[in-house]
């Protein structure tokens, strides 16, 4: 393959002739994501003459990942995907100059200046949060984004380009868990799927970050200080006592599964042991055995133990992790052992991980038709950028580009045997708020929301906004990033906890949110919703909950999304290859200047205003007594 006299190259140049493939030798490409279509994307970029290629992963190999990433192999377990990939791909062809960065895409080191060396960008991701911000930061930098995914035997593959097609966000791609009404989850479930998100309930009031949406039941304080049978204490309460008391409820026709539920205590045990039909099936593959009910209670006893000496052990909250053994344990037992209270099947622990995983089960052909025709719309992106040199924004370089999906069988009429079907991209939404209108109206609750949820639920969460900064009536009321001082963090975590009427956030308010990690400023204008609860908020564009007065709903998991969030970096100097950037200067200077602006912006607002008709000075000094008072 690389005599000196072949050109490797020869058979690309008959199809794309001499020029573009010396264009695409010399530009930059970045690849986001080293996994499934990362490898593949990869291995297909360096064989089609992309010789300088970023590549990014915030992960390492696991086990699991062998079966489809075949850049990887036994010995790399536990190695960072990103150089790992690079390593592999340069085997094939060693001209590449690749860099790799084991890094989250996320992070502030990889902003707007680091995405404007490109030419083109290229996700090979996992999750709608990171394409959001991709997204985001390629709009930003005005380059090319495509985006390859796949579920199974479906794949898609899309190109977008500021201003001439519809973006990543144009039809709404928002972090959509499913969501479950709470009371089915806190007291009356019906499948099994309502017992996994209770369990992961537990494990998160248990062992996780204590918040409003995971308080399953009360009394867990009293509990957790226990230094003794915790697990045979945390065991009665939710699978005996709680159980009883909500069986205690007198009317029969309440419950999902027709049936009263029924706490586990020893003669239920008994009788579960004795009707137990998969006590027998003990053969085969062994995640996929039933456990019995007597099973399940040792192994949440022995979970439970683990997980609170871990936790006891960590200064950070634990958060579920569906590789990891203990916490599917726990999930898995805990989730049975609820589904026998409520008389619903048991299923193996196989099953419990997919859905508490929110697994989809990943195809290695699927990967590599959707990886393949990436580089093939990457040519025609490419080429358009070579033949419009010098004008690259002005012109529409994905106009070759089709949407292109990949189905698992002939569903289109009329079209027999199709399986790989292109559709045109649309334009842009012009009432999307990410690359048109930049205004969005938002509906929470204003009495009941608190300013910490606004921006965790509704800013980072719902809008993906990595670090918004929040101005009401030119006041800068809430702001992150970690040069924050001593005095200013104080300020925000006590004002944090105020409802959003207390912080003037009222309806009709306009807010300017800014978040200069995605290069974003928008107007967001906020309708109080009174008869909604705090969960039920919705975003323009978003259906509305269907009666204010309905019982309220919680995620379907606390979500892969935000588990990817938590990853902690690993960030070192690239000396084994693996570059990572660690100037944030730059960012950070253009923060401190935006933050005196606004300061000055400020003084002048309230130096404008006289003393008696200052409604904002008002209370700043409030708060500043308050301060005091502490
Ligand atoms: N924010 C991010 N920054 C960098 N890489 C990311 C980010 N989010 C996801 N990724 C990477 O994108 C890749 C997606 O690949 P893939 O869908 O095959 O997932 P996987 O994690 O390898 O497999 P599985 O989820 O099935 O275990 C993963 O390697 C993941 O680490
Ligand atoms: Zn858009």
């Amino acid at each position: 393959m690389s005599h000196p006299h072949v050109d490797r190259y020869a058979s690309l140049k008959l199809v794309y002739g001499n020029d573009l493939i010396e264009f695409v030798r010399e530009n930059k490409v970045l690849v986001v994501g080293a996994g499934g279509i990362g490898c593949e994307l990869l291995k297909n970029l360096v064989l089609s003459g992309f010789e300088n290629i970023e590549i990014i992963d915030l992960d390492t190999i696991d086990i699991s990942n062998l079966n489809r990433q075949f850049l990887f192999r036994q010995r790399h377990v536990g190695e960072s995907k990103a150089k790992i990939a690079k390593e592999t791909a340069l085997t094939f062809n060693p001209k590449c100059n690749i860099v790799a960065h084991h890094g989250n895409i996320k992070q502030s080191a990889y902003g707007l200046d680091f995405f404007k060396q490109f030419k083109l960008v290229i996700n090979a991701l996992d999750n709608v949060d990171a394409r959001r911000h991709v997204n985001r930061l390629c709009l930003a930098a005005n380059i090319p984004m495509l985006d390859g995914g796949t579920a199974g035997y479906l794949g898609q593959v899309k190109s977008y380009q500021k201003g001439f097609t519809e973006c990543y966000e144009c039809k709404g791609n928002r972090n959509t868990e499913k969501t479950y009404a709470v009371c089915t989850i806190r007291s009356n479930p019906s499948k099994m799927i309502h017992c996994v998100v209770w369990a992961k309930l537990l494990f998160d009031r248990l062992f996780g970050k204590i918040s409003d949406s995971n308080e399953i039941s009360t009394g867990f304080e009293e509990i957790l200080k226990a230094t003794e049978d915790f697990p045979q204490r945390v065991f009665d309460k939710v699978f005996v006592h709680d159980i009883r008391e909500l069986s205690q409820m007198k009317n029969k026709e309440v419950w999902n599964t027709g049936k009263p539920p029924e706490p586990l205590t020893d003669e239920y045990l008994k009788i579960l042991r004795q009707n137990n039909p998969n006590a027998e099936k003990r053969a085969g593959v062994k995640d996929q055995i039933i456990w019995t009910p007597d099973e399940c209670v040792q192994i949440l006893l022995k979970s439970l133990s683990s997980l609170k000496q871990r936790r006891e052990q960590s200064s950070e909250p634990l958060s579920f992790d569906k590789d990891d053994e203990d916490a599917l344990n726990l999930v898995t037992s805990a989730s049975n052992l609820r589904a026998f209270n409520f008389h619903i099947p048991p299923s193996s622990r196989f099953d419990i991980k997919s859905m508490a995983g929110n697994i989809v089960p990943a195809i290695a052909t699927t990967n590599a038709i959707i990886a393949g025709l990436l580089v093939c719309e990457a040519f025609k992106v490419m080429k358009s950028i070579h033949m419009n040199q010098g004008k690259e924004s002005s012109v529409n370089h994905v106009t070759e580009c089709l949407q292109t999906d990949c189905l698992a069988k002939t569903v289109v009429k009329g079209r027999k045997n199709t399986i790989i079907l292109p559709v045109s991209m649309g334009p842009p939404n012009k009432k999307c708020f990410v690359c048109s209108s930049n205004s969005v109206t938002v509906f929470v609750n204003c009495d009941k929301m608190s300013l910490e949820r606004f921006v965790q639920d509704v800013l980072q969460n719902k809008l993906a906004l990595k670090e918004p900064s929040v101005l009401s009536n030119d006041d800068l009321i809430y702001e992150c990033g970690e040069e924050l001082e001593q005095d200013q963090i104080e300020l925000i975590q006590k004002r944090q906890k105020e409802m959003l009427k207390d912080t003037g956030i009222v309806d009709g308010s306009e807010l300017i949110v800014e978040d200069f990690s995605q290069d974003i400023s928008w107007k967001v204008i906020v309708k109080h919703m009174p008869d909604i609860e705090v969960e039920e908020f919705y975003v323009e564009g978003d259906e509305p909950p269907k009666a204010a007065t309905q019982e309220n709903h919680i995620p379907s998991s606390s979500g892969v999304v935000n588990n990817l969030d938590n990853v902690v970096m690993n960030i070192d100097d690239g000396d084994d290859g693996c570059v990572c950037v660690t100037d944030q200067q730059e960012e950070r200077k253009r923060l401190d200047e935006r933050r005196n602006e606004l300061k000055r912006k400020r003084a002048e607002v309230e130096n404008n205003l006289s003393e008696d008709t200052n409604p904002l000075k008002e209370k700043k000094q409030e708060d500043e007594v308050i301060l005091l008072d502490d």
